[in-house]
C-alpha cells in the first residue's frame, strides 16, 4: 500500500534512473498525446465502475486513474506541489 505521494515519488525516481521494464518510462517516452489519452481511458473506466461495479472494482479503476494522472503530471514536469498549490 502506498500514499499518493508516495506513488509520485517512485514514478519521478523511476523517470530519473529509467529501469528497463518499466511501463513508467514507457509511458512516459510515449509523450504527452498518449498520457493524456490514458488519462481520458481511465476516467471512463471509473465514471462505468462508480455506475455499475463493485467497491473493489472502482478503488481499482480509481488507482489506475491516479497513476495515469501522475504519469501525466512528470510527462509535462509538474511536481505535487504544483497542482496542491490549487487545492
Ligand atoms: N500503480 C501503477 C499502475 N496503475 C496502472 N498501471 C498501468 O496501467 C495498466 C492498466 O491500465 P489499462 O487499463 O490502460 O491497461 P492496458 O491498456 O492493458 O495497459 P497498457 O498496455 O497500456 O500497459 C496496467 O497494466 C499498468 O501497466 C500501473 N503501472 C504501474 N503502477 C505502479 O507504478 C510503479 C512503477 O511501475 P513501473 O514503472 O512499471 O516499474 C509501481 O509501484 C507500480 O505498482
Amino acid at each position: 500500500m502506498k500514499t499518493f505521494d508516495e506513488l509520485f515519488a517512485e514514478l519521478a525516481e523511476r523517470a530519473r534512473t529509467r529501469p528497463d521494464g518499466s511501463g513508467t518510462v514507457a509511458a512516459l517516452d510515449a509523450g504527452v498525446h498518449a498520457q493524456g489519452k490514458k488519462v481520458l481511458e481511465e476516467a471512463g473506466e471509473v465514471w462505468i465502475a462508480a455506475e455499475h461495479e463493485s467497491d473493489d472494482r472502482l478503488s481499482e479503476e480509481i488507482s489506475q486513474l491516479l497513476y495515469r494522472v501522475q504519469v501525466l503530471m512528470l510527462g509535462r514536469g509538474l511536481s505535487t506541489e504544483d497542482v496542491y498549490r490549487y487545492l
